[in-house]
This record gives structure tokens, C-alpha cells and sequence, in this order.
């Protein structure tokens, strides 16, 4: 009887093993210490650049001459060591693999910390330091310490203004930002399959932020009807029943608006208890919120009325902006009056486009808010789209409602 993580890294918890990789990708921000890290150690051919991805996403378009540099000369390398390269514009790393380069069972493997994202479909996704990935580039594998699993059982549905951030929010709070630290969080219970792909990879982009190795779902119609999208495939996997470490019950159905307030993750309230604060920016986007469902609802609640609040929106990939496109979904969004920025982070972690002034406010469908990240001085909250669409009619953080 075994994890869905000792399932597929072959050992029960605890044990260390040496495994191939299925996937590999570094960003722009961490493929030149990858690169650099290659670099010092020697290496001159990669075994398996068919297994290797370079995905431009933290900062794009460059915002200075240094940073076009040493993304023109990230670029060159991909293409005489023949790494796959999605170049700036086309998307946040983890929203890029999750549109049909993962699947069910892979081994996967990011130089960015969000990468638990991926095991939404089912993948064994984790990030590491960019000389891990220079290692893992170098031979195609690496080591891992099969990680004892929290299961987070869900119950129900969400109803209401509730939305799967406001359940991520809502199991970061319950587990402290070291609560499951070295772990794997396994989304089990018969409320996980109600949530869309895109709710899950919400889900499992959050675990990173208790400390988790990664967060998973067992493949099942949902996975197979995303995976279908792309032409690809997948056989359901049900939980054994098992050895977790711990399991924390959830009920959907107890599920409210949320925002996590400045400057930890782990610190929630409820929307509600916050309404009326002060607002400077909201910015919905990121590898938590930025995809096409994201978007679709964000467009449902300002459509014919105007923000009050200055409003970025950043879709996570290029397929999500072309759909938006195509529905009319980013039409609304801009005759709303918000901004709409290339694919992309954004200004995610405070490097570009969308950067916070001292002592401004910013509620964001991000995954972090730690001190200063948006800027220096900045304060950032954390919410659901739903949250951050009514507040941005209201110019200050207010409640959704149902729509
Ligand atoms: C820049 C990068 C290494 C970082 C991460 O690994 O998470 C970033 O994506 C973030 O969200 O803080
Ligand atoms: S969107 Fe934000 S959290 Fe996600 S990878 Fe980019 S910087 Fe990190």
C-alpha cells in the first residue's frame, strides 16, 4: 500500500533513490545560473537535450540591456545544444508544461520552486536549485528522499463567491508556511473530483508554499479530459489506502473568500473581516491564477462596469491570451479598464511591469507575499480572482459575490 509519490518513485517513504528524469526546465532567471553552473563544471554536450525545455518567462520582454544579454545568450545555447526553447511571450514555465508536456507518472523537474504545480497531472514535479538542474542536465538524473505524503481530504463542493484559491489559502493556513515541510500534500476525498485542472493546478502551485515537496492529484476524468486536449492520454489511478503521515479533512462546503495579508502566506482572513482596505493595484495573473478559467471569470464579474483601482491582467501562456482573445473574454477585461500585460510573471516577484511604490497596496492572485517582493516598501495580499475582480470595481479589498 503505497503514496501516489512511492508509487511513482518506486520506495516507500524515506528511502533515497536515483531516478531518471522525464523533464527538465529551467526559466530565464535560473537557466543562465544553470547555464553557468554547466559551465564551471565542464560540461560541453547534454546527454538528453530532447528531455530539456528553456522556457522565458520571469523576465519578458527584457527590461534592461543586461537582461537582453544574458537572455540573447541563453537563447543562442539552446539552440546549438538543442534544448527546446519557449521564448519570451510564450508563458509562465509551469502553465506551459502543464498544456501537454506532462503527464500521469513522469518524473518532473523545475528550476523554479513552483514546479509542484505539475503534480496536478499526476507527475511527480518538484523544483530544484540551478546547480541541481546543471547536474540533472548533465547525466538526465538525480536523487530523491521519497517524501512522506499529508493527505488533504476533501469533502463537498465549493459554493458561493469560493473558488479553489480560497481552498489553497484556506489549507496553507491550517499547515503553516513549515507545516509540511520535506512532504508531499496527496489531494484525496471525494471533493477532489469536482475540481477542475485548472482548480488543481492552483491547488498543488500553493503546496510549495507549507514546505511540501509537492502536491498531487490521481489521475482520473478530469486529467484525462485536459490530457485529451493535446492528444494525449491517461489511466486513472485510485489512492490505496495508506500510510499517510497525517490527513487533514476539508470541507468544501466551509469555504469562504479568503486573503492572506502581508506578510506571510500562512496569515488568512476572511474577505469579509478585510473590506474596505485600501488598494493602490490589483493584479491578477501568475502560475496560481492566470489561465483561461481565471480569466474567463475575472471578465464575468467587470464586464459593462469600470475598475476603480489601477488593474493589471497577465495571462499565464499564449494559448490562454489567444483564447481570451477569441471568446472575448480580454475585450471586456480592457473596455473594463484594466491593463493587460504580455504572458508571462509579470510583476510576480517584483522585477518588472507592475512594480509597487513605498507603502503601496496591492492585492494580487499570486502565491507569496513576503516583505518587498513586489517592490520595495510594497504590501501585498493574496486572493482568489472572484476577491480580486470585486475589489477592483471597488478600489478597496472587497467580498465577491456569487456569480
Ligand atoms: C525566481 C525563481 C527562482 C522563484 C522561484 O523559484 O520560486 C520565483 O519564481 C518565485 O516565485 O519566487
Ligand atoms: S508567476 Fe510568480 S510564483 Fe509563478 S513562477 Fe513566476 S515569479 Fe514564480
Amino acid at each position: 500500500m503505497s503514496t501516489l509519490s512511492e508509487r511513482i518513485l518506486g520506495a516507500p517513504a524515506g528511502r533515497y533513490v536515483d531516478r531518471e528524469v522525464d523533464v527538465a526546465f529551467a526559466h530565464d532567471g535560473t537557466g543562465v545560473l544553470t547555464r553557468e553552473a554547466l559551465r564551471e563544471m565542464g560540461v560541453e554536450s547534454l546527454p538528453h537535450p530532447d528531455r530539456l525545455r528553456l522556457i522565458f518567462d520571469h523576465i519578458v520582454p527584457a527590461n534592461t540591456g543586461t537582461t537582453a544579454t544574458l537572455q540573447a545568450e541563453l537563447r543562442e545555447y539552446a539552440r546549438v545544444s538543442g534544448i527546446a526553447l519557449s521564448d519570451a511571450g510564450g508563458g509562465i514555465c509551469h502553465q506551459v508544461m502543464s498544456e501537454g508536456l506532462v503527464r500521469p507518472g513522469m518524473v518532473v523537474v523545475g528550476a523554479d520552486s513552483h514546479t509542484c504545480t505539475l503534480g496536478a497531472l499526476g507527475a511527480f514535479a518538484t523544483g530544484v536549485g540551478a546547480t541541481d538542474m546543471a547536474a540533472i542536465w548533465a547525466s538526465g538524473a538525480t536523487w530523491f528522499r521519497v517524501p512522506e505524503t499529508i493527505a488533504v481530504n476533501l469533502a463537498g463542493r465549493l459554493d458561493g463567491a469560493a473558488e479553489a484559491k480560497d481552498l489553497a489559502l484556506a489549507y496553507v493556513a491550517e499547515l503553516g508556511m513549515e507545516g509540511a515541510t520535506y512532504q508531499a500534500l496527496e489531494f484525496v476525498g471525494d471533493g477532489a473530483a469536482g475540481i477542475s485542472m485548472s482548480g488543481r493546478l492552483t491547488l498543488c502551485n500553493m503546496a510549495v508554499e507549507t514546505g511540501a515537496k509537492t502536491g498531487i492529484f490521481y489521475p482520473d476524468e478530469v486529467t484525462a479530459r485536459h490530457l485529451g486536449e493535446y492528444g494525449l492520454t491517461a489511466s486513472p489511478l485510485t489512492p490505496e489506502d495508506c500510510c499517510y503521515e497525517r490527513t487533514l479533512d476539508l470541507d468544501l462546503a466551509d469555504v469562504v473568500p479568503l486573503v492572506a495579508v502581508p506578510h506571510r502566506v500562512d496569515t488568512v482572513r476572511e474577505a469579509e473581516a478585510l473590506a474596505g482596505t485600501h488598494l493602490d493595484q490589483v493584479f491578477v495573473g501568475t502560475c496560481t491564477n492566470g489561465r483561461y478559467e481565471d480569466l474567463e471569470r475575472f471578465a464575468r464579474i467587470v464586464r459593462g462596469k469600470k475598475v476603480a483601482v489601477r488593474t493589471l491582467v497577465v495571462p499565464a501562456s499564449r494559448p490562454v491570451l489567444a483564447r481570451a482573445i477569441a471568446t472575448g473574454v480580454l475585450a471586456d477585461i480592457v473596455e473594463a479598464g484594466c491593463m493587460v500585460a504580455p504572458p508571462g510573471c509579470g510583476p510576480c516577484l517584483g522585477a518588472h511591469a507592475g512594480v509597487l511604490g513605498e507603502g503601496e497596496v496591492c492585492l494580487s492572485t499570486a502565491n507569496r507575499n513576503f516583505k518587498n517582493r513586489m517592490g520595495v516598501g510594497g504590501e501585498i495580499y493574496l486572493s482568489s480572482v472572484a476577491t480580486a475582480a470585486a475589489s477592483a470595481l471597488a478600489g478597496v479589498i472587497a467580498v465577491p459575490e456569487v456569480v
